[in-house]
Order: C-alpha cells, then sequence, then structure tokens
C-alpha cells in the first residue's frame, strides 16, 4: 500500500533552489534561491508532484486534502534536504587527544608523521568488528538526520589494507540499504601511506592501482576516487596515477588537494578532469582559476579550518572566480568531529564571506553535483526524490543568523516523514 500524499502549506519561504539541475550554479547565481512566499508542495510516492503557492496547491488538490497528512509550516522555512558531499563517515573510536595535543601546539601532520592522526584511526579502524562500525557509523547517521541532512557521501581510507577498505565500503553500503540517509560511497585507499610502506611509498601507490582499484570495480563497491594529495603525503605525480588508473575503471576522480600547504592540488583537479577539489584551504590564484575553467566545484569544509585553527579557503574569491562551490562537514574523528551542516554553513558565511543565500546553494544543488546526484535531489522541483526539510526560522537568513544552533523541526526523506518537532520518528 501506497503512503499517504503529503501536503506542505503556508511555508513562510519555500526555498526551491530550482533550475540548476544541469548544471551547478555559479557567482550570482549561487545568490539566487527561488523562494515561493506562502509556499505549498504537494509530495506523493517518494516524490514531489507539485510546487507553488499555498493558494494553488490548495485549490489543485482540493478533493484530495482529506486523505493527505497537512504540515503546517506557518512561520517556517521549507528548502531541499540538505546534501553533504564529504565525510568519513565510517571510523572507530575517537582522537580527543590529539585534539588536545593541537591545543598545546602540536600541529596536524607532526602528530600523524608520528603514527597518530589518520594512523590512529586506521589502527581502530582495522580492529573494529563489521558490526561495532556499523553502529558507530549508523549512530552519526542518526545524528546527521536531526540536522536536516538527507544524503551523505562517504569515504574509506581508515583500512589502507584491503580487508578493511573492503570492511568500510561495505558498512557504507549497507547503511545506504538501512538507514533513511542515501549513503553514497567513495574509495579512498589512498588517504595515507601506512607505515610498513613509508620506506617505499610506490610500491603502496602499485598496490593501491594493480590490486585495490580493479577490486573496488569488480565488486561495485564505490562511484568516486579520492586521495589525499598533501606533502608528506601523496604528491601530485603519484595522486595523479591514482586518479588516471580509477578513470579507467568507471570511478570518478575527486581530491583532498592543498589543505596545509600550496601542493598544485588544485590545479590537478582541473588537469584530470575531477569531479570536485575538497579543502582548498591553500589553492593557488592559478588552480582557482584552473577550476573555474574546468568547472571543478570546489568543496569547501570550514569546519576544518576551524577545528585546526587554520584558515580558511578562499570560499569569497573562489564564488567571484566562477568556481561552483558546495559545503560539507567533512566529518571524521581527527580535524572535523560534527556532523552538524548547519554550522558549517554559519562557519561559511562568517569566516569565508559566502552569503547566507551561497550558504544553502552549497549545501543542496551545488553538494548534489558534487557527488553525481543532482537530477535526483538538490532542489525542490517537479520530478525530484522528496527529500524536505522543515527549519525552524521564519526567514533563511536566520539560518545563518542564529549560528551554532539545530534549527530543525522535520525531515522528510523520500516522501516520509522521519523527523518530527526535532526528533527522528
Ligand atoms: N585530510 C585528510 N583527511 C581527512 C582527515 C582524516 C583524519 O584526520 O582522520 C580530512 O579530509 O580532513
Ligand atoms: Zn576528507
Amino acid at each position: 500500500m501506497s503512503d499517504k500524499p503529503i501536503f506542505i502549506k503556508h511555508a513562510n519561504e519555500l526555498i526551491t533552489v530550482a533550475g540548476g539541475s544541469d548544471k551547478p550554479f555559479k557567482r550570482e547565481e549561487m545568490n539566487n534561491l527561488r523562494i515561493v512566499k506562502d509556499g505549498g508542495l504537494w509530495i506523493e510516492n517518494g516524490q514531489i508532484i507539485a510546487v507553488g503557492t499555498t493558494e494553488e496547491i490548495q485549490s489543485k488538490y482540493s478533493d484530495r486534502l482529506n486523505e493527505s497528512i497537512i504540515v503546517n509550516a506557518t512561520g517556517k522555512i521549507v528548502l531541499p534536504g540538505l546534501i553533504d558531499p564529504h565525510t568519513h563517515l565510517v571510523y572507530a573510536g575517537s582522537r580527543e587527544n590529539e585534539f588536545n595535543m593541537r591545543l598545546n601546539g602540536a600541529t596536524y601532520m607532526e602528530i600523524m608523521n608520528n603514527g597518530g592522526g589518520i594512523h590512529a584511526t586506521t589502527t581502530r579502524t582495522r580492529a573494529a568488528s563489521y558490526e561495532e562500525l556499523l553502529s558507530e557509523s549508523k549512530a552519526r547517521l542518526d545524528s546527521f538526520l536531526k540536522h536536516g541532512v538527507t544524503t551523505v557521501e562517504a569515504k574509506s581510507g581508515y583500512g589502507l589494507d584491503w580487508d578493511t577498505e573492503k570492511k568500510q565500503l561495505e558498512v557504507a553500503k549497507q547503511l545506504n540499504e538501512e538507514h533513511v540517509i542515501d549513503v553514497v560511497r567513495t574509495f579512498m585507499g589512498a588517504h595515507a601511506v601506512p607505515a610498513n610502506y613509508k620506506e617505499n611509498p610506490d610500491e603502496f601507490v602499485r598496490i593501491v592501482i594493480e590490486e585495490m582499484l580493479p577490486q573496488v570495480a569488480k565488486e561495485n563497491l564505490a562511484e568516486f576516487n579520492d586521495v589525499f594529495c598533501e606533502r608528506g603525503v601523496f604528491t601530485p605525480e603519484q595522486s595523479r596515477k591514482i586518479l588516471e588508473a580509477g578513470k579507467t575503471y568507471g570511478l570518478i576522480p575527486k581530491i583532498h588537494a592543498d589543505e596545509i600547504e600550496p601542493y598544485e592540488g588544485a590545479e590537478l583537479a582541473a588537469e584530470v578532469g575531477a569531479i570536485s577539489a575538497e579543502h582548498l584551504l591553500r589553492a593557488s590564484d592559478n588552480g582557482i582559476k584552473k577550476m573555474a575553467e574546468k568547472e571543478v566545484i570546489g568543496v569547501l569544509l570550514p569546519g576544518t579550518a576551524f577545528f585546526l585553527m587554520a584558515e580558511s579557503a578562499r570560499g569569497r574569491k573562489m564564488i567571484d572566480e566562477g568556481v561552483p562551490v558546495a559545503l560539507s562537514t567533512d566529518c571524521n574523528p581527527g580535524s572535523s568531529p560534527t556532523t552538524s551542516l548547519p554550522f558549517i554553513m554559519n562557519l561559511a558565511c562568517m569566516k569565508m564571506g559566502m552569503t547566507p543565500a551561497e550558504a544553502i546553494t552549497a549545501c543542496t544543488i551545488n553538494a548534489a553535483h558534487a557527488i553525481n546526484r543532482s537530477k535526483e535531489i538538490g532542489s525542490i522541483e517537479v520530478g525530484k526524490k522528496a527529500d524536505i526539510v522543515m527549519m525552524n526560522v521564519p526567514n533563511y537568513m536566520q539560518l545563518q543568523y542564529h549560528y551554532g544552533m539545530n534549527h530543525t523541526d522535520m525531515v522528510i526523506k523520500n516522501g516520509k516523514i522521519v523527523v518530527e518537532s526535532g526528533q527522528l520518528c
């Protein structure tokens, strides 16, 4: 039996972000949220069926109002379900000890080079059972959902050996099947050089290329292939090889670029035709220009800069230069242990000079483009999946103005109410 239709009425602002399904929004387009005042929405069979003013929808479906669930959005805003296009969702343990070390002056790379950082989480993730990983990651997804997030990208990369990389991707697959949030998978075997290959990193690169990537493709474990291109991790040359090899198996390139130092990662993203380049704190002017030319999406992670007490990426400049920008939590245990995408939007405004409207575009339609889902999600348009969030603020600017708060009131996923009054149903 199909679910009851849902009629959302009287949304103070129905923020559709419509019109960007073919290409991500850039420059001024990112400021245009295509808002319907006193908005109405008809949802049925998991899909958005009609969008307009309350009056329009009410008269169109007047003979069916009795059979529908009516949601009164008076005084609230309604927007597309938020999309997080960059997370390290599946991992074991936490690293508050490193947080303490950094507050005492140690740097992220020093900790990593001394066997902590990604290596510490790798040890914990290798040791965790499949069930433990599943349950820790599920709790994080529940928290994402309570913050209005309906789709999440999830990377492997805390295995650095085949069995654990596979375990992480299989956990992500099972979560996609069982949890209401959609989980999109990225292989990131090249997240760090494991300790036993420290003297011979090229051999590890060979293993990623010749042994892991073919297996990822054969077992259909991921859609994207990511690499941490950073001085002391993988060089641009090694990263290029890994991303090009992934392409031959149909894996779409993504890249962790220019996070700690300028390293021509943004330039490499443009060269290999990556769908997105992430972090970009230290991306060069030339790299930004090349990304704009090739329409590589800049996935910016201001929570990471905040937590590492580093200068944020130049989000304002990137948008002004024509880079389509998306935002993400980077949820991971070392550099950004949060699931609050709304807080990331606050930071984008306060630390990168983005406007509240640009921040919403960056967490909806542009984020959908960054994970190749723009035809299905990311905007409120007829025919798209009914992934919808209602926030308890009267206008979209208050989402960023009342910073650090969770305004999520209701979440509808695939046409079903899954969060009500801020609580999971
Ligand atoms: N910078 C590389 N990878 C992750 C952090 C991983 C970790 O510290 O555990 C990131 O995107 O921030
Ligand atoms: Zn990351």
